[in-house]
């Protein structure tokens, strides 16, 4: 049914309408990532959350106007699919020259699939795979700044070299000493370099716009020699008076990909050609599915997207089904997950018991506000989907039963597509990476008798709670279920139904019995409002085990203590924002004289 002809003005206008839309997001979500490096400059925290909060509300509302416009103009609706298979291949041809034609057609998608039946969503009408390649797309606008820059020293002009890659960043806020700070990496850069024969296309390339990040900014490149590639970033911070730092120098895969982590809030980049952004980060991370270097370069919709197709790819190059995932099962949230595929799938469920005085409504704002919320390396991200068709055959017949069971508003089997195949259609779905449940994880380090890795992962549960705390929140449910262990050992908070902001707790020490009775008594005796806390009480939920009890006292006792948590509240009252650092304290240029009296870092 390839159309011979495009002779249809009308598909034509609404394909220009919609890129329209498009273009006009790109530019406002543009425009708020350039503003990040004025708002870092200034050291307007408060503003650079907000910015990044908002910035996440652009794509939606940007594709709500685009149907609005659509449907007021054209009657877009209303339109015969012959019409719509031109606006297509008109879409495509407004393409050939546009600079973030993938994200442009994640738009057409989004906004058609809000204005076409289901029964059209395939490659003929939308975007099932992409259409105009990203690769090689250049800027040719003379005033055009390159995606990276390369930078060619020699061992002697290293450290100039070092300089000049920072000030090319025309930062207007002055460094407390950039030529110390040089050395410093230049010292990091020669400890990896030392007997290594530098050869001739050695090089530095930096990506030419800073990624920044609630109160950093990074620089981001490679080094390249021969045949090896270093990745590296350098966070560039304030200094307590203000000037500024470079605070460390991270390299290697490992540590950058501690950087973009999933659990971490999204960059403000001002980028012209996203794809070349990601091109370039796929050569440092190359283990990282490039939808997630987009979500972490704040398209996230982009990130939604390949997400998709990937998993799509993967169920058609798998045999394995869908099951009840491992572990304690939740209360309100029914989990399930694919053997081979490492993501879960959350649904929630349609009764809960009744200690969980919540409602749909409330658990999805709880996730919204993780989405929002700067997730400080400690929450997962989550992707959200509606109505999503999976092939019945896949799902095991106890998921099933599950389902029907805890959540059945949200589960239809059906033939919808007509083509003979039963579907399994789910209504709301989140996705989230999968981790292993630190219950299970501390289990299987008692069963083989790990102790080392039994302190380790107390000690880092402990960190994780004071990360969420200097984020502003309170986990609400801190059994050791409700956290998982990613693949670097970090350990990463996942059940929000119960989350608060840290400002809106009252942290309350259990008041002392006035007589027998109320001592001896089993109930909880005294009065608690709605957001009381009493983090003496965490004690016998999380203490059970002494081999735990020992490593948590001894590193993390202050989380028993009400006024451990009422100090942040107050200090965040107060409106100061913690430093969130993605790498380990240690790689930190602890040498300067202007650091040494800084308080201890709520987080790493
Ligand atoms: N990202 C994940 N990776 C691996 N397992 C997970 C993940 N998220 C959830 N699970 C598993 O599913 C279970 C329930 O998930 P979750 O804690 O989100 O549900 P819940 O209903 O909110 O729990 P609760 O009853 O504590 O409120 C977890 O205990 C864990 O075993």
């Amino acid at each position: 049914m390839f159309p011979q002809r495009l002779d249809s003005p009308l598909a034509y206008a609404i394909a220009q309408a919609m890129l329209d839309g498009f273009n006009r997001h790109y530019r406002l979500f543009r425009l708020e990532s350039q503003r990040a490096k004025r708002r870092f400059e200034t050291a307007d925290w408060h503003g650079q959350q907000r910015g990044q909060r908002e910035r996440i509300e652009f794509y939606d509302l940007r594709v709500r106007e685009a149907v609005v416009r659509l449907e007021q103009e054209f009657k877009a609706g209303e339109q015969p699919m012959d019409v719509w298979h031109q606006v297509k291949l008109h879409y495509i041809g407004l393409l050939i020259d546009h600079h973030q034609p993938e994200c442009a057609e994640t738009f057409f998608n989004s906004v058609t699939t809000k204005i076409l039946h289901r029964t059209y969503f395939h490659n003929d009408f939308i975007f099932v795979r992409p259409a105009v390649s990203t690769e090689f797309i250049e800027n040719d606008e003379p005033a055009a700044a390159p995606t990276y820059r390369a930078y060619y020293p020699s061992r002697e002009t290293l450290r100039e070299n070092v300089v000049r890659i920072v000030d090319n960043f025309q930062l207007q806020c002055p460094f407390e000493d950039l030529e110390r700070d040089a050395g410093y990496i230049v010292e990091a850069i020669a400890t990896r370099l030392a007997h290594v024969k530098l050869r001739a296309n050695f090089q530095i390339q930096v990506l030419s716009s800073l990624f920044f990040r609630n109160k950093g900014a990074y620089v981001v490149g490679k080094i390249i020699n021969g045949f090896a590639e270093l990745p590296f970033a350098l966070p560039i911070l304030h200094n307590r008076s203000g000037e500024l730092v470079i605070d460390a120098c991270l390299f290697g895969e490992d540590e950058l990909q501690m950087l973009f982590s999933f659990a971490r809030a999204y960059f403000m980049v001002d980028m012209e050609i996203p794809a070349a952004y990601v091109q370039f980060l796929r050569t440092l991370m190359p283990r990282k599915p490039r939808g997630e270097l987009y979500s972490a370069l704040g398209l996230a919709k982009q990130g939604k997207t390949l997400f998709y197709r990937d998993f799509l790819y993967h169920l058609k190059h798998s045999s394995d089904k869908f099951r009840i995932a491992p572990g304690i099962k939740g209360m309100v949230m029914l989990v399930f997950d694919l053997p081979s595929f490492p993501y879960v799938f959350k649904l929630i469920k349609d009764y809960f018991p009744p200690q969980k005085e919540t409602s749909r409504e409330q658990i999805q704002s709880k996730y919204l506000l993780v989405k929002q919320h700067d997730r400080v390396g400690r929450m997962a991200d989550t992707l959200e989907y509606s109505e999503v068709a999976f092939a019945r055959e896949r799902f095991e017949d106890e998921l099933i039963e599950e389902i029907r069971r805890f959540a059945p508003s949200q589960l239809e089997i059906s033939d919808r597509d007509g083509d003979g195949h039963e579907e399994v259609i789910l209504k709301h779905l989140y996705i989230e990476r999968r981790m292993i449940p630190l219950n299970i994880y501390l289990q299987e380090a008692f069963d083989a008798g790990e102790h080392g890795q039994v302190e380790r992962a107390v000690t880092e549960y402990g960190n994780a709670i004071k990360d969420l705390v200097a984020a502003n929140i309170f986990p609400g449910d801190m059994l050791w279920k409700n956290f998982g262990v990613t693949r670097n050992g970090k350990v990463v908070f996942y059940d929000y139904d119960e989350i608060e902001y840290l400002t809106d707790c009252n942290f309350r020490q259990v008041p002392q019995p006035r007589n027998e009775e109320e001592e001896m008594s089993g109930e909880v005796w005294y009065s608690v409002g709605p957001k009381d806390v009493f983090p003496e009480t965490f004690a016998p939920f999380l203490l059970g085990h002494p081999a735990v009890r020992e490593v948590f006292m001894k590193h993390h006792a202050e989380l028993l203590d009400p006024a451990f948590w009422q100090q942040h509240k107050e200090r965040i009252l107060a409106g100061y924002v913690h430093d969130v650092f993605p790498y380990e304290r240690a790689k930190r240029f602890a040498r300067r004289p202007s650091e040494a009296a800084e308080p201890a870092e709520a987080a790493q």
